[in-house]
């Protein structure tokens, strides 16, 4: 053969190779769901989906039906969009479908934190601990002493006076529920050194302008989409944080809560090194605090928005805080809102709901580990392969879906409750829909901080309505669209601010 054939033969078997790698020669075998792979070898739909996901899913959907694979930068996902049949998926052993294997992947290459085999299961016991039952009792006391503290701090003092302030709504939402979150979690200064309080106030407002730098990076540094600038800022805030929230510099702190403490203990005694512990506690940083603020601006502003809302939650929490024996005088603008308190407002409950279904849009990924069957509510049952992986997206599947909540778009604050006050139930071609939302996720990887969640945006609403008159700057402003390029990051941010203003009602 001459030397030209050779390279020749040699370049076309490289080609090939590339191509049946890049995953250019699969095709939909009996039994399994529609196939889409794009045109790009490799990266098939990847550039669509990550443009609109919502807009690109729904697009399969319209094309494929309830179940379709997808090509995305060298994996198979396939989507699953009949909230009917989610519990197969939820509720699929361990060792069919597993959640940790994108979880640790993804956890690697955006904390640098790489999980011990114990991680997931000491973050579930210290959760079940301290963030449900009695542990989740001093959790809420811990936040709302943290929330007096920026909220009121934020104002000065009553006394000169009862001026407005203004501010963008999402900012101040984020940066009060962030900063009080992230006090109650890792503690404050410790109280004998001098200007305590002013230097918690300080250090969380520069923790919080530095989270909030690395939470703009996040979706690109996930999807490894960020220019070399962009990667380099980011890894400066990782190596940043890493060492702010250090175990050392932690461990120096009063009050540090017991949710953060156990966790650090538990993995310093399965032998994990310090520097790998320091990750840790940023990762933890991240899942407790990048969501809820974020979700406390949401509720507030539909609340603004919706003057019947606002009447209804606000005669709520006046009842309750009256129940509970307390008075708001002038002058003297503190109440004490417990765990207990906030189990008697079913109303904002319901506003709460409501508010995730609007704006959670988490995608919960699984690991087919081996070849397997997936069986749909309905009976169809689709071959599975190995190594692929399992999408659900429950925002769009049904959060959206106007059969489950009728005008899917519009938020009603009493969505979720019954005239007679009990919780609704949903349905869906005449079934009872259990997975009728999933901001928290669902089965192994469930939101453990749910609980405390809820509880911090309830008592931020507490507060914000009991201490202050609020209005939004423009009242004609609409609510800003969603910042596409989150979905699938848990709870969306909007696409920009919205004015508002504020100030004391005593
Ligand atoms: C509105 C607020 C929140 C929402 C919507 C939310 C949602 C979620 C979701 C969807 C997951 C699962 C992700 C997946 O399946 O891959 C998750 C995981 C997690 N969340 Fe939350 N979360 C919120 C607040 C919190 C808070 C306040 C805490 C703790 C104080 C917390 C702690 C965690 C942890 C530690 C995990 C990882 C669990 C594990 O992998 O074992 N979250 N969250």
């Amino acid at each position: 053969m001459a030397l030209w054939e050779a390279i020749l033969c040699a370049f076309l078997a490289a080609t090939l190779g590339g191509l049946y790698l890049a995953g250019a020669f699969r095709k939909q075998r009996a039994n399994e769901p529609p196939l889409e792979k794009g045109i790009i070898p490799w990266l098939g739909c990847a550039l669509e989906f990550r443009r609109d996901g919502v807009e690109f899913l729904r697009r399969m959907q319209t094309k494929h039906g309830d179940i379709f694979t997808v090509l995305l930068g060298g994996s198979y996902f396939t989507f699953l969009m009949d909230p009917l049949s989610f519990g197969t998926v939820v509720k699929e052993a361990r060792a069919k479908l597993n959640f940790t294997e994108y979880a640790e992947e993804l956890v690697q290459k955006v904390f640098g934190y790489r999980p011990s085999l114990m991680t997931h299961k000491i973050i579930e016991s210290a959760s079940t601990k301290h963030l449900k039952g009695n542990g989740l009792e001093v959790m809420t006391q811990a936040m709302m002493d943290s929330l007096q503290t920026v909220m009121l701090h934020s104002l000065g003092s009553a006394e000169v006076g009862k001026p407005w302030k203004e501010d963008g709504l999402f900012h101040y939402c984020y940066n009060m529920v962030f900063r009080a979150g992230y006090l109650a979690l890792y503690g404050n200064e410790p109280r004998k050194s001098k200007d305590a309080q002013r230097n918690d106030l300080q250090h969380s407002e520069e923790i919080y302008e530095e989270f909030r730098k690395y939470d703009r990076l996040f979706p690109r540094l996930a999807t490894s989409t960020l220019s070399y600038g962009k990667r380099k800022e980011a890894e400066r805030l990782k190596r940043l944080f890493w060492g702010v929230l250090s175990v050392k510099n932690v461990q120096q702190k009063d009050n540090i809560s017991g949710w953060v403490r156990e966790q650090e203990q538990q993995l310093a005694e399965e032998g994990m090194p310090e520097y790998m512990r320091d990750r840790f506690m940023f990762l933890l940083l991240w899942a407790a605090q990048g969501n809820t603020g974020p979700a406390s601006f949401w509720l507030l502003l539909h609340l603004m928005k919706n003057p019947k809302a606002m009447e209804e939650v606000g005669k709520e929490v006046d009842r309750v805080v009256k129940e509970s024996g307390q008075e708001v005088k002038p002058g003297s603008a503190v109440i004490n809102v417990t765990k207990e308190m906030l189990t008697k407002s079913p109303i904002l409950d319901s506003a709460v709901e409501e508010t995730l279904r609007l704006a959670a849009a988490p995608l919960l990924i699984r690991a087919v580990m081996e070849d397997m069957q997936l069986k749909m509510n309905d009976g169809r049952e689709y071959a599975l392969r190995k190594e692929d992986r399992v999408g659900i997206f429950p925002y769009l599947a049904a959060h959206m879906d106007p059969e489950i909540h009728p005008e899917p778009h519009v938020f009603k604050y009493d969505r979720f409750l019954n005239q007679n006050g009990t919780k609704k139930e949903f349905y869906k071609n005449g079934e009872k829909v259990k997975y009728c939302t999933m901001p928290w996720g669902a089965g192994t990887s469930m939101c453990p901080g749910r609980f405390f969640a809820v509880n911090e945006m309830k008592l931020f609403v507490f507060l914000m309505l009991t201490y202050f008159d609020m209005e939004l700057v423009n009242k004609e402003d609409e609510v800003p669209p969603l910042e596409k390029s989150r979905y699938g990051f848990g709870v969306m941010q909007p696409a920009h601010d919205i004015q508002f203003r504020y100030r004391l009602q005593y």
